[in-house]
């Protein structure tokens, strides 16, 4: 396993963007800065085996691996309501041998509101709620929209993000690019996306308005009590000169889609507080995958570690 380091660490960035996303969302002292509110289950991976042409990975072999999910809400208010139009987090742990582990975090939306780190802290200043009216200033917000065209589609995918039936109910995108290496040290840029295989079912307002602050996980208990909860992980495999660096830019849809495996939910975690510390880092992989040079990719691991550090001291 291996937590790969960033080329150009940000340790200051990485501090002035937790305190921001403490100063939008509020403090919660021992919770994420964001994703505060979720809960983590037992899984089991099925890898179909199509992946192993392009990757070594252990994962993506052929034999069922274990993992640890955690479905989240992605305010770093942990009261949040379910029903608030907001993304939503799907992490993965997939448990190897040796104790190693290597995990896949996922949102409800393709795409990214920032292609650097310096942009999502502009994007986070943006967004700071105003001292008299508690919300953000829509001349600023619509300020950093006119100077950062890039970030258009990430905003617009927020403001439409469904409410969604079920955490079962909902395709998650690990968003950036990751880069394949096969046994021959081929290179292949990949990216990653959960198809539930419920299908995809939203709320209207109206039934959204009916629904309890906490029903996204009451619904999930129900679920898993009846039935199975799966997703199928497809991956989208690059053509030379598909961008890696940009997780505000999809790829044409025309790429060559394989499907790697199937992921099972079967259960909650019978230790929720060991679980919800754990800190899910999409930086965190097994020989066969690296990082793209994707910049928002490479700095996660640092500010995730920040706001870790924190709520695991209490703070
Ligand atoms: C510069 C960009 C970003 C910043 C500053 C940021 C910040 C954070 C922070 C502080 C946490 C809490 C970490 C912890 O305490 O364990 C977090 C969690 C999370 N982030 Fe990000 N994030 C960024 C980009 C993204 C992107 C592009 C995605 C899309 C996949 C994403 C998805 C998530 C999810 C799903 C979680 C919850 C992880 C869990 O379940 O533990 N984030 N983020």
């Amino acid at each position: 396993m291996s937590v790969q380091p960033p080329d150009g660490a940000h340790p200051q960035l990485a501090v002035d963007i937790v305190d921001r996303l403490e100063w939008v969302s509020g403090l919660y002292p021992g919770y994420r800065r964001a994703h505060a509110k979720g809960s983590c289950y037992r899984a089991v991976f099925l890898p179909t085996g199509a992946a192993a042409e392009y990757t070594t990975a252990a994962h993506l072999q052929g034999d069922p691996v274990p993992a640890t999910v955690r479905f989240s809400n992605f305010s770093g208010n942990p009261y949040i309501w379910d029903r608030t139009r907001s993304a939503r987090g799907l992490s993965v742990a997939f448990h190897l041998p040796g104790g190693v582990a290597t995990d896949l975090v996922s949102v409800s939306q393709p795409v990214f509101v920032a292609a650097t780190p310096q942009a999502f802290r502009n994007f986070l200043e943006a967004a700071e709620p105003n001292m008299f009216t508690g919300s953000p200033d829509p001349e600023v917000v619509r300020r950093y929209a006119t100077e950062h065209a890039e970030a258009m589609r990430g905003l617009r995918a927020v403001k439409n993000t469904p409410i969604p039936v079920s955490y079962a109910t909902i395709r998650y995108w690990a968003v950036h690019a990751f880069i394949w290496l096969d046994k021959m040290r081929r290179r292949t840029a990949v990216r990653y996306r959960w198809e539930p295989e419920a299908g995809v079912q939203q709320l209207s307002d109206e039934r959204a308005s009916e629904k309890s602050p906490t029903y996204l996980s009451d619904e999930l208990a129900d679920r898993l009590a009846s039935t199975t909860v799966a997703f199928q992980l497809k991956v989208q495999i690059a053509e030379p000169g598909d961008p890696t660096d940009d997780c505000t830019v999809l790829w044409p849809n025309d790429r060559a889609e394989i499907t790697a495996g199937r992921l099972l939910v079967t259960g909650p975690v019978e230790d929720q507080a060991k679980w919800d510390r754990r800190m899910f880092d999409p930086t965190r992989l097994v020989p066969g995958i690296e990082l793209s040079d994707d910049p928002v990719l490479r700095f996660r691991g640092q500010v995730y570690s920040v706001s870790h550090g924190r709520r695991t001291q209490g703070k």
